[in-house]
């Protein structure tokens, strides 16, 4: 699914508008009437009271007419008419007329104003801004959000926060509205997903409003949101008379005295997705221990006992992923440095060999075309250097992938793969795999989907997505706080069957109330 900017949505608002010959005050009957059947289906007439707060914008104009649906179907609202400007578009106009009409008369909310009482229990519809926000909200419209956060009631905001930017960071965090939910219109935006924004839109749906298929289908976006739609045809089925040599051979190189653990883990999850043959390359303190847990997988040991002193082997091996628990010893970055002097074959770096690479960022020219690099946060600031905010942190890690030719999976709750100008947002995965190890599973998991013949950037994404789907199947059986990293592989097989799974039917209400009875 396409994350579309702003100019990109009116684009398509006008385009649809044209084509399908209606309104723009149409197209906002539309999307009210969906915000209203989505409330009415829950609230179900319940008095609740709710406060609707709308600007004098197009997302006010939407607050407007959802206002007139909820009074017509007899619902307990107050409506504020937040005037925090005086150009009023012109089809927030016509639906303030509309609601006159129906004598109800919004609260003009100026500056200096009181603001009305609100419940813990009551809801708060936020109408406020939009996608035409443009400069952080003026000090009383700041208070009135401050206000609205403050109340402990429920929040749901038309199409974003009030407050969140579509395209760049928040300027001052207290204006911004804390929503519970939030109904986005045609597309989730990108904000929803990058930690500083992410945080203001705690759930999120999207509500279609009919804007053209094609229209949307035919433009060009740098991010986008990855789910089973896009990867299905990425997928590699397995050959009735394959053999194991078609699924390659992944080496994974790490480990030291202490952290063989990281390269069993590795190792286990190369196996698990599918990778033909799987060796590990330790020092020698991690034989026993990988041998022992891992009958599948070889061994190769280095010269040292404790530490990689000498990457060298006499495999071929189709695909490498590289720095698991390695440690950054002055011996192992040097060995590290005459192995990607001779290397050919693809590479995956993470965690120690991620370090080595920021401690002498020449070694990043020697890097295969499209390595794939895996940094989380930490790793990522010793890369590319500090960021100012997530959309600065997103600009630097295309500006490296572009200089590096390298593939970027910025770890974090909605990894985002960058390579080039695009990002492959991630929407698995969840707060249960913030623990020990589970990064140096996603790193197993790549290299063994590269072993069998993905691509480098369908490897990354399609990785990532594996990894977080066997992390969110995992976490059924075991709750966030017990979910490690070795559930996680355990769960991989089970993501791999639920990506051909279909969306569950709904059951016919007559058949469902016969099981019942
Ligand atoms: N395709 C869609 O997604 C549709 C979107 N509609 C709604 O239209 C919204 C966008 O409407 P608008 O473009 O009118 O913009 P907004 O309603 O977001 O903002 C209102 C106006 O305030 C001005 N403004 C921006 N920042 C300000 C600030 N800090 N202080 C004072 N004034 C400021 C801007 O010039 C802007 O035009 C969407 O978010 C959505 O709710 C719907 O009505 C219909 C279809
Ligand atoms: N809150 C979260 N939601 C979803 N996924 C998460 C969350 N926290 C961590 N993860 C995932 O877990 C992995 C952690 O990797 P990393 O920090 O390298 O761990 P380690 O070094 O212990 O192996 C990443 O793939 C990351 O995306
Ligand atoms: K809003």
């Amino acid at each position: 699914m396409k994350f579309f900017n702003a100019e990109q949505i009116y684009a398509a608002d006008k385009f649809t508008i044209k084509k399908q010959q209606i309104s723009s005050n149409e197209l906002m009957e539309r999307a009210a009437v969906q915000i209203f059947n989505w409330l009415h289906l829950r609230m179900q007439g319940a008095q609740v009271k709710i406060h609707l707060f709308c600007g004098i914008g197009n997302n006010g104009g939407d607050g407007m007419a959802l206002a007139r649906h909820l009074k017509e179907h007899g619902y307990n609202i107050t409506v504020n008419v937040v005037n925090y400007s005086e150009k009023r578009s012109k089809d927030f106009l016509i639906n303030l007329d509309r609601l006159k009409d129906r004598k109800i008369w919004p609260n003009f909310l100026e500056r200096d104003c009181e603001f009305e009482e609100i419940g813990r229990d009551d809801i708060i519809v936020d109408a406020i801004f939009g996608i035409g926000l443009n400069r952080t909200p003026d000090s009383w419209v700041t208070k009135l959000i401050q206000h609205l956060n403050d109340s402990g009631a429920f929040i749901l905001s038309v199409d974003l926060p009030s407050g969140v930017f579509m395209d760049k960071a928040i300027e001052n965090t207290q204006a911004v509205i804390k929503a519970n939910h939030v109904l986005s219109f045609q597309a989730p935006k990108l904000i929803f997903f990058l930690p500083e924004t992410g945080i203001y839109s705690n759930q999120w749906e999207v509500l279609d409003i009919g804007l053209d298929p094609e229209h949307l289908a035919g433009l060009e976006t740098e991010f986008e949101l990855i789910g089973k739609n896009e990867l299905l045809p990425v997928y590699i089925p397995r050959e009735k008379f394959s053999h194991k040599g078609n699924y390659g051979h992944a080496l994974i190189i790490g480990g030291s005295y202490g952290k063989i653990g990281a390269v069993s883990l590795a190792s286990k999850a190369a196996m698990a997705i599918g990778s033909g043959l799987v060796t590990a390359y330790v020092p020698k303190c991690g034989y026993v221990p990988i041998q022992t847990a891992l009958p599948e997988v070889m061994v190769i040991t280095d010269k040292d006992e404790n530490h990689i002193q000498d990457i060298t082997f006499d495999i071929a091996p189709t695909v490498i992923g590289l720095g698991v628990g390695m440690g950054v010893a002055q011996e192992t970055s040097e060995a590290f440095s005459s192995f990607l002097d001779s290397v050919k074959s693809p590479l995956v770096i993470d965690a120690d060999g991620l370090n080595l690479l920021s401690k002498k960022k020449d070694l990043l020219k020697k890097l295969t075309p499209k390595t794939i690099l895996t940094p989380h946060p930490k790793e990522l600031k010793r890369l590319i250097g500090e960021w100012k905010d997530d959309f600065d942190k997103l600009k630097k890690a295309k500006a490296f992938s572009k200089k590096y030719d390298v593939i970027l999976v910025l770890k974090g709750a909605h990894t985002i793969t960058v390579y080039e100008n695009h990002g492959y947002v991630n929407n698995t995965g969840n707060p249960g795999m913030a623990t020990a190890g589970s990064g140096d599973v996603l790193t197993g998991v790549i290299t063994g989907l590269l072993a069998q013949g993905y691509e480098p950037l369908d490897a990354a994404v399609f990785g990532v997505y594996l990894h977080g789907r066997a992390g969110d199947i995992a976490l059924e059986q075991t709750g966030y706080q017990a979910l490690t990293a070795s559930k996680i592989i355990e769960a991989i097989g089970l993501a791999f069957i639920d990506l051909f799974k279909m969306p569950e039917e709904p059951v016919p209400q007559e058949e469902s109330n016969e099981a019942q009875s």
